[in-house]
């Protein structure tokens, strides 16, 4: 691969083919489109597993994603593609393979980092994961008075918390209802406080998720909850070994922590922390919902990734998702991208897609250290239907921003849900299916007159429509299509990175805030003097600390 020319990549033939394309199509009109092609319906449609996804509200013709795909060509996405799934170091700036697709090989796969093949061990933390799980859902792991575990405790942050969290939502309606997960992540003691603060510590076991076992946030929550257990319990050290476990690649500092490391569940630097809920991270979820079911997750992951790996471009589900953010993204100046699941149980997907995808794609340097000269990952938001149509739908419709949009939405409510529901269901997806529509084909001044509408009201109640929506409809929210939905996203994301020639595994953004926060604290406590310390923040800790009394 020749980092170089991908670096030039507003340069190449294939981003000035799209870009006059771009020109040519002028304000295409999505009304225009479907009466020029009365099969773009059906036709603009693609199957992964149980994900049937329709992208024909898109401002696309075949020419544009054509394009698209050379596009894609000629940045050797499929190229890097290949070099992750074989175990290449394509993490440059940490010299780290790319393998969360190793999380969910089949037992018998055979995936080599620096010669060594990488399966036996995760299909060996696997296992010892689902026998521990299995011990605390039978009540055989007791406590350390000999009581069984009713709440679980998940303190990490990132991703080692969002994934579980949001997995643990999406999937409630398959947890043992007998036990149930909570997740601290803040500093703010706030959050271990209303956390914990109705439990029985003899029911509660911690689980402190974090793969390098040094993120202060982390490392101070769970003081603290040790600290509460343990005076709460009135018992001594001991006592830790039977409340707390840790999933880390780091056992140093576990076993530091006090923390046996016969309970700690390993992963490995391969892994990025946005991309490990699959991995020991999800312990919490195993828990709840039980081995058996995270196996089916997984073989929703490997389901995609199999997709990705080896569909041609032209029905390559992650490719096209890509492709159609880079479109907007870099010949629309489009600068965010909406993800609007319509099932209460993925309220927590899109901010778990935050950090997948900006903490991925949030870089203006390519990966040969050259600033790039193209927009780079968008801005992802959103909150689950019907909610967001009630509060900033307004803004996607009658706004002035381009805001691309993803509905994710079900056939079939997941659960026996309350038996007084009156058909809740369908009423749901029809302002799912009502949304789209409305995005897309708008209504015209026309329109609104053969309402009945007065003159000057006309402009305020016409709808520009050509807002474009991807539609991802799949029969039921299950272990397996919760993963393939991961697995989706990720892989697009991947595909961006790859056609805008980032490195989308590393997070160097995150670290400069940390190293201030360490240095700016004596400064709060102490009142101490904090070199180089800029005037502006000089003065709001001079601020804090009189507020504070200090
Ligand atoms: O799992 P940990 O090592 O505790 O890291 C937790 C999180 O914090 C870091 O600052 C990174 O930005 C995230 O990528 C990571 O997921």
């Amino acid at each position: 691969m020749n980092a170089d020319s991908r670096t030039r990549l507003n340069q190449k033939p294939e981003w000035t083919a799209l870009a006059k394309h771009r020109e040519e199509l002028g304000e295409v009109r999505l009304r225009e489109l479907f009466a020029a092609d009365p099969g773009r319906g059906a036709g603009y449609t693609l199957q992964v597993g149980d994900l049937h996804v329709d992208y024909s509200k898109h401002l696309v013709t075949d020419e544009t994603l054509r394009l698209l795909r050379e596009l894609a060509a000629a940045a050797d996405v499929f190229e890097l593609r290949d070099a992750m799934f074989r175990g290449e170091k394509i993490n440059t700036t940490e010299d780290r393979a790319v393998l969360h697709t190793a999380l969910r090989a089949s037992r018998d796969a055979v995936i080599e980092v620096d010669g060594e093949n990488v399966v036996p061990g995760v299909h060996a933390v696997l296992d010892k994961m689902a026998g521990f799980a299995d011990r605390v859902r039978s009540g055989e792991w007791t406590g350390h008075t000999g009581k069984r575990i009713r709440t679980v405790v998940n303190i990490g942050i990132g991703g080692s918390d969002l994934g579980p969290a949001m997995a643990y939502e999406a999937l409630r309606a398959f947890t043992d209802r007998e036990l149930t997960v909570r997740f601290v992540s803040n500093v703010d003691g706030a959050d271990l406080h209303e956390a914990v603060r109705d439990l029985d510590p003899a029911e509660t076991l911690f689980i402190i998720a974090s793969k390098t076992f040094t993120t202060i946030e982390t490392i101070t929550n769970a003081t603290s909850a040790r600290n509460w257990l343990l005076t709460e319990l009135k018992a001594d050290q001991d006592a830790v070994a039977k409340h707390f476990v840790a999933l880390s690649t780091n056992s140093e500092k576990v076993s530091d922590f006090g923390i046996d490391t016969a309970n700690m569940f390993e992963f490995w630097d391969w892994v990025g922390g946005r991309y490990s809920y699959d991995s020991a991270i999800g312990l919490s979820l195993m828990i709840a919902i039980g081995p058996d079911r995270f196996r089916e997750m997984l073989d929703g992951f490997r389901l995609v990734d199999e997709h990705f790996r080896t569909a041609p471009a032209e029905s390559n589900v992650p490719l096209l998702l890509g492709l159609l953010g880079i479109w907007y993204g870099n010949f629309h100046d489009a600068q965010s991208h909406a993800v609007l699941p319509y099932s209460h149980y993925l309220s927590k997907f899109t901010a778990y897609l935050q950090q997948l995808d900006m903490e991925s794609n949030g870089k203006s340097v390519g990966r040969d250290g050259e600033p790039v000269q193209w927009q780079t990952g968008p801005v992802v938001w959103g909150t689950p239907g019907t909610n967001g149509q009630h509060a900033y739908y307004q803004l996607i419709h009658q706004g002035t921003k381009l805001i691309p949009a993803d509905f994710i939405g079900f056939a079939e409510p997941v659960a026996d849900l309350l038996p007084g529901l009156v058909g809740q269901h369908d009423l749901l997806m029809a302002n799912f299916f009502a949304q789209t529509q409305a995005l897309a084909f708008g209504k015209t001044p026309d329109e609104v007159r053969a309402e009945g509408a007065a003159e000057e009201l006309v402009p305020h109640k016409t709808f520009q429509g050509n807002h474009p929506t991807t539609t991802i409809l799949a029969r039921e929210l299950t272990p397996s299509v919760l993963g393939q939905l991961i697995a989706l996203y990720e892989h697009k994301v991947f595909v961006q990175g790859a056609v805008w020639n980032i490195d989308s595994f590393d997070q160097w953004g995150v670290e400069l805030g940390k190293v201030l926060a360490k240095r700016v604290e004596p400064a709060l406590t102490e009142g101490a003097e904090v070199p180089g310390l800029d005037e502006s923040t000089k003065a709001l800790v001079a601020k804090y600390r009189e507020l504070r009394g200090r």
